[in-house]
């Protein structure tokens, strides 16, 4: 035979372009060399492309030289001020020691000229250099429209009522948002509540459009670049899946008609073509994860973006709006998710739909038209069949996201309070808490692997069984009832040679049919197993969504607004969160309120908010302190609160100064995860205080006046990282947000008990610190013994929210004597006898009324 005398390149070349049955143009005959030549190039691109930033852009930083950085600290702030030579110092290939790491970690970001900063990141014993942009408020104005509709939560049908007449009738807009509040706050947020209506329909495209503004910002986006390759190759992939069953029908040929030498070259070509499909392949698995971390990249950040701004929305979706539950599992596990079903999906639904394309054309080519044709008839009817027997995944799938959700968010509960759990006693109780949510998860994933019995059953044996079977039919019908296709050249050719080799060359075209098939059947179940993911995409596409979209209402103050109930008196004031009448100016003197009633916000309650104090009116001037008291519950943190504008100001006017910035010590001291340095100036970060050109000293100055001088030394160093929650006690705790509030000793300091665990003589001090550096002191306190460092009391009563105004310093501002305190005393207890006498008066009249 001619093609045993050939070389192997030409054998290959001929062996490929399948003589009588290849792909029947003359450029697939150098088809494998082409493919390895473009791979050998690619493979040097792609490693420039896809390597991780930091390491394309050669910026691995460590700390090499930072044992000299830590012990002349401040002399080298100075220097790292001039232009981030502390990066350059610490530039160096070789890993770096804990401590070193420790240092550079501290750095967190270097800011750039352009407002954009790159972060350092701890990678591989190294730090990793990253360039942030954060998302332009542009480009958040420019995709609010495609986030600004929420999908309903209830559903059509449940829309109608039944009067008393049996009537039935259509529900007014405000009992249908009444109820949909309802729905929300029994299901759990807005996410699981539309889960319902999840689904490949209209919305989910919707849904899906404007998520891939965020996933894939520019055409010129990496992603896109990545994604035109993963094709690439997808392409090839499929192309190469058609040559090796060419290949193994001639393999099986030369079996047949014993030709050794054919055979053996076969084998060797299979093995030649195995190359460039493994690379194919891995390169595909590489490329789907690439751009699933792709996707994951810009949604996380610009979640992110939208979850930390300014407006701490981060707040607002916990505590004033009741759409979203648990918005960690959103962002960590459903982002995450949803990119990699989205990637996945892709290559899952184009290889297959390929395959069939190219397989269909193959087999048309074998088979004839009436082949095709019963294969077409097969897909038509197969597919019918499965779509009436596909469950609704995508609902199953994002109620097991929210069931995951509720079981990560009582373990996050138990990590939060373990020590007062501990000091309670309390495993047991939480073990049954936590247990009940991993079964309520389990029960449902359960219930799913059921529904999927019968759903794989079906599946399967509908795509390997019916269709192989439609297959053998296909093939046998020319041979058995002996119709004729319109035959090539070459066929006709081959038919008229002799016997033994007409046997090979019908073996030949069986078994290269026979791969085809199966290929064909594989890419048909692959295909509806994708449909299948479609359907998950859905449901993790509905709580993307939902999160972007919530974030970017909340952003703009579009609060879940309800309706006014019907049965309220009218005279009975109504807070809801969509509707906010209050004004908040900037630009007055002092800080004041005017007629601005506390109320504790209710989202999503139809009740509205609570109010806490009734239109409080009160002037804070520069230097004024002021103490609020009254019991607890009252509202005395609310009108805090308002004050950092976490709570909205419902009516009335809250005046501010221009450069209003105060600072806030909250009832539980927040101990940031870093240095110990890092925890006296939180919340700005380390390049800030490098950039103020303050230094060590001055912060252990700080700490001298808190009474915490000892706690470098103790801890082993400003550097030292630990976990500082657990490590200070309440009191020291305390007492490092009076330092935090000594740096940054803003014009008004907002000091909410945040002294309650420290001793009296040492808190004293500390007030005095504070007035003598010039703040203006809000305190909020049950102790009588920091009336004396205020000057203005506000006592808040709690009935009916009531509340006034007392002086505690004299005319001549100096703080009012024990006799100035005993003469006060001494005019309230004489109004004591006229309440006892109303008392009487009530009791009396009680009395009456009962007889
Ligand atoms: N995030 C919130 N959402 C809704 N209501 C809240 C919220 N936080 C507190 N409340 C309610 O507001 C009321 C006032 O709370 P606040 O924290 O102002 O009390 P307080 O006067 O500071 O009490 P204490 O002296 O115990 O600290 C309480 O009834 C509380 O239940």
């Amino acid at each position: 035979m001619a093609i045993q005398s050939k070389p192997l390149s030409s054998n290959l070349a001929e062996w490929l372009s399948g003589g009588r049955a290849g792909l029947g143009k003359s450029s697939t005959r150098y088809g494998i060399v082409v493919i390895l030549a473009v791979l050998i190039v690619l493979r040097r691109r792609l490693q420039g492309i896809l390597r991780p930033a930091a390491a394309k852009k050669g910026k691995e930083v460590h700390g090499r030289s930072r044992p000299q950085v830590i012990r002349k600290q401040s002399s080298f702030a100075h220097k790292a001020k001039e232009d981030n030579s502390l990066l350059n110092e610490l530039r160096s290939k070789a890993p770096a020691t804990e401590e070193e790491m420790n240092a550079a970690l501290e750095e967190l970001y270097v800011e750039n000229k352009d407002g954009s900063y790159d972060l350092l990141v701890p990678y591989r014993r190294r730090i990793a250099r990253v360039s942030i942009n954060e998302t332009t408020q542009r480009t958040i104005d420019e995709n609010y429209p495609f986030f600004a509709k929420q999908p309903p939560v209830l559903d059509k049908r449940k829309t109608r009522k039944t009067t008393s007449e049996g009537k039935d009738v259509e529900k007014s807009i405000d009992e249908k948002r009444l109820e949909e509040a309802k729905t929300l706050r029994e299901e759990g947020g807005a996410a699981a509540a539309s889960a319902k209506k999840v689904g490949v329909n209209k919305e989910f495209f919707r849904q899906l459009r404007a998520i891939f503004k965020v996933i894939v910002p520019h055409a010129s986006s990496k992603e896109v670049f990545i994604f035109l390759l993963h094709t690439a190759f997808l392409v090839l992939r499929t192309y190469l899946s058609v040559l090796v069953a060419r290949l193994d029908g001639r393999i099986v040929r030369d079996l047949v008609s014993a030709n050794g030498k054919g055979f053996l070259k076969g084998l060797g070509l299979w093995f030649l073509l195995a190359v460039p499909s493994t690379y194919t392949n891995s390169m595909i698995r590489y490329l789907q994860s690439k751009l699933a971390i792709g996707f994951r990249t810009h949604m996380t950040r610009y979640v992110h973006d939208l979850y930390l701004n300014a407006n701490a929305n981060f707040y607002r979706v916990i505590n004033l709006d009741a759409r979203l539950d648990g918005a960690d599992q959103f962002i960590c596990t459903d982002v995450s998710k949803f990119c990699e079903t989205l990637s996945a999906l892709y290559s899952n639904v184009s290889k297959p739909t390929l395959d069939l394309i190219i397989f269909n054309y193959q087999l048309a080519q074998n088979l004839g038209m009436k082949g095709v044709l019963g294969l077409f008839g097969n897909y038509l009817l197969t597919g019918w069949i499965l779509k009436k027997v596909t469950p609704a995944f995508g609902k199953l799938s994002a109620i097991e996201a929210k069931l995951e959700g509720d079981f990560r968010s009582a373990h996050a509960r138990i990590i939060t309070n373990a020590e007062e759990i501990a000091f309670y006693n309390g495993s047991k109780i939480e073990e049954s808490i936590l247990n009940r949510a991993y079964m309520r998860l389990i029960r449902h994933v359960n219930s799913i692997y059921k529904i999927r019995i019968a759903y794989n059953m079906t599946e399967d044996f509908v795509l390997k069984y019916c269709w192989s079977a439609s297959g053998y039919i296909i093939i046998a019908a020319p041979l058995l009832f002996g119709y004729k296709k319109e035959t090539s050249s070459a066929e006709k050719q081959l038919s008229e040679k002799p016997t033994n080799e007409g046997m090979a060359s019908k073996t030949e075209s069986y078994i290269s049919n026979r791969r085809l098939l199966l290929s064909l059947a594989d890419a048909g179940s692959r295909l509806m197993y994708s449909f299948k993911e479609l359907n998950e995409l859905a449901g993790y596409t509905s709580r993307v969504y939902t999160l972007i979209s919530t974030l970017h209402l909340l952003e703009r103050g579009q609060y879940q607004a309800l309706p006014r109930p019907q049965g309220i008196p009218d005279d009975q004031r109504f807070y809801d969160m969509g509707n906010i009448q209050g004004r908040v100016l900037l630009g007055s003197d002092s800080v004041s309120f005017e007629n601005v009633p506390i109320v504790a916000p209710a989202p999503g309650m139809e009740r509205g908010g609570e109010e806490l104090v009734r239109d409080l009116s009160l002037t804070i001037n520069n230097g004024d302190h002021i103490l609020i008291t009254g019991p607890n519950g009252v509202g005395k943190t609310a009108i805090a609160r308002v004050l950092a504008q976490l709570w909205p100001t419902f009516k009335g006017s809250l005046k501010l100064p221009a450069d209003y910035d105060p600072f806030f010590l909250p009832q539980r001291p927040y101990l940031s995860a870093g240095s110990l340095r890092e925890q006296v100036l939180y919340p700005t970060s380390y390049a800030e205080f490098i950039k103020s050109g303050r230094t060590d000293e001055d912060l252990l100055q700080i700490l001298k006046d808190v009474h915490l001088a000892y706690l470098p030394d103790r801890e082993g160093g400003w550097e030292t990282r630990k976990e500082w929650k657990d490590v200070l006690s309440g009191g020291e705790k305390q007492r490092m947000g009076m330092a935090r509030l000594f740096y940054h000793s803003p014009k008004f300091g907002v000091l909410d008990e945040c002294t309650s665990a420290v001793s009296t003589d040492v808190e004293g001090l500390m007030y005095a610190r504070a007035k003598e550096m010039g703040i203006t002191l809000i305190t909020i306190s049950h102790r009588p013994s920091l009336f004396k460092y205020h000057d203005v009391l506000l006592r808040l009563h709690g009935e009916a929210g009531k509340w006034e105004i007392e002086r505690l310093t004299t005319q001549d501002g100096q703080a009012k004597s024990f006799n100035d305190e005993i003469k006060d005393l001494e005019e309230k207890l004489r109004d004591v006898d006229q309440w006892k006498k109303r008392v009487n008066e009530i009791q009396g009249e009680l009395s009456l009324s009962k007889a």
